[in-house]
């Protein structure tokens, strides 16, 4: 059964660190399944390489001391709501910063990801995943203390690897394609997998906790290789560990959920109970509002045709925008990550043109 909308959040208000900042924001609503003023717009990576800026700020930091250093991860975070005007910050950090911080060997290779000096594959191997307590991610604490007072009333979206996407770089020792020694483990030994599935569940259910007391307004669960699964092993490998992971946040924010090439799974993730289905470039809005009708949806323009001449680019917006009024309420997106290659320019043409097109739209 899908658990109601919990009243503290519903209301506008939040119990988190925030609470006092009152909700006009067009991102919060549409998570509330309301229509606001025009539709809401932030990118998933829209801070990073495809800016100048992140270019210099992480020079000479490798990535996860970045996402250590609270002055630094409020620069960057900050960086595209600047240029951009987007409706939403995304918190700068990585889905491997709270294994990091249990004490998992792990290192983000440039061009690359996540690679795992020793890989988890048996019982014995689950136990290394510790709890996470909030003393070991003191620095995102204090970098989202630092945020909330330069945001104002722009919200901060806190985040998380799903329990499925994070055991794929344990389990293979980095990025695959086909999942193979997870899927293998997965069947051949349940138990195993369970054991290391249910502890990332805890982990990442504590780091969305951290980044909400701190002042995150809403969560999103990346379980960006999900879409490698059939419906079936999502049902019983993945799901139940994702369910856990959202709920200890589910009375104070709005949770986002995403995958990608999951077009076979949005009915079996949104089971989760959050609140937005995260929409991947591959099935149209329209589409998926009609099987979610209950959902706010969110995206889901491909990353690709950011790369696209001015009016290609504006064309598909449109479509995207158009697609998005099938659904309860609509955050606009790209249907994964801004390609590092993007150029800041085109970026900021989508954001314009969401919120010119959509308050125009509202007035019809
Ligand atoms: C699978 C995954 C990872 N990390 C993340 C996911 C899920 C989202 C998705 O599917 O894209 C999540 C993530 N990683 C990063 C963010 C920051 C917030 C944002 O703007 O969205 C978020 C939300 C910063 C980052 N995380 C990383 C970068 C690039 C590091 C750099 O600047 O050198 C950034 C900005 C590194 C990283 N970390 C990871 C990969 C695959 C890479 C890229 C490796 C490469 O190509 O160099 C693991």
């Amino acid at each position: 059964m899908r658990r109601p909308a919990p009243a503290a959040w519903k209301d506008g208000n939040v119990s988190n660190a925030a609470a006092a900042v009152p909700t006009t924001s067009p991102f919060l609503a549409a998570c509330r399944g309301e229509t606001p003023a025009h539709t809401p717009v932030w990118f998933m990576r829209q801070a990073g390489r495809s800016l100048p800026e992140y270019k210099t700020a992480r020079a000479g930091t490798t990535m996860l001391e970045a996402c250590r250093t609270p002055e630094l991860v409020a620069e960057i975070t900050m960086q595209p709501v600047r240029r951009y005007g987007v409706d939403a910050a995304i918190f700068f950090s990585d889905i491997v910063v709270p294994i990091a911080a249990v004490g998992v060997d792990v290192e983000i290779v440039p061009g690359v990801g996540p690679v795992v000096a020793e890989p988890l594959r048996t019982e014995a191997d689950a136990k290394r995943l510790r709890n996470l307590d909030p003393c070991d991610v003191g620095y995102v604490t204090e970098a989202i203390g630092l945020l909330t007072k330069e945001l104002g009333d722009t919200p901060l979206i806190g985040f998380a690897g799903a329990p499925f996407t994070l055991a794929s770089y344990l389990i293979e020792g980095g990025p695959s394609r086909d999942h193979a020694k997870t899927k293998a483990l997965m069947h051949s030994a349940p138990e195993v997998w369970h054991a290391i599935a249910s502890r990332l569940a805890a982990i990442c259910g504590e780091f969305l906790r951290v980044q909400v007391e701190a002042g995150a307004r809403a969560v999103q669960l990346f379980d960006s290789w999900a879409g490698a699964l059939s419906e079936a092993d999502y049902r019983r490998f993945a799901l139940p560990h994702s369910t856990a992971a959202l709920a200890g946040v589910a009375e104070s924010v709005p949770r986002i959920h995403f995958g990608v090439g999951t077009g076979h799974l949005l009915e079996a993730m949104a089971e989760t109970g959050a609140e937005v289905s995260g929409v991947d470039f591959r099935t149209p809005l329209a589409q998926a509002a009609a099987r979610l009708p209950d959902k706010t949806l969110q995206g889901n323009l491909d990353p690709a045709l950011v790369l696209a001449d001015d009016a290609a680019l504006t064309a598909a917006t449109d479509a995207v925008l158009e697609s998005g009024r099938a659904a309860k309420a609509h955050i606009f997106n790209l249907g994964h990550g801004v390609l590092p290659d993007s150029d800041p320019g085109k970026l900021k043409l989508v954001v314009d043109r969401v919120h010119e097109q959509s308050a125009r739209g509202t007035d019809a």
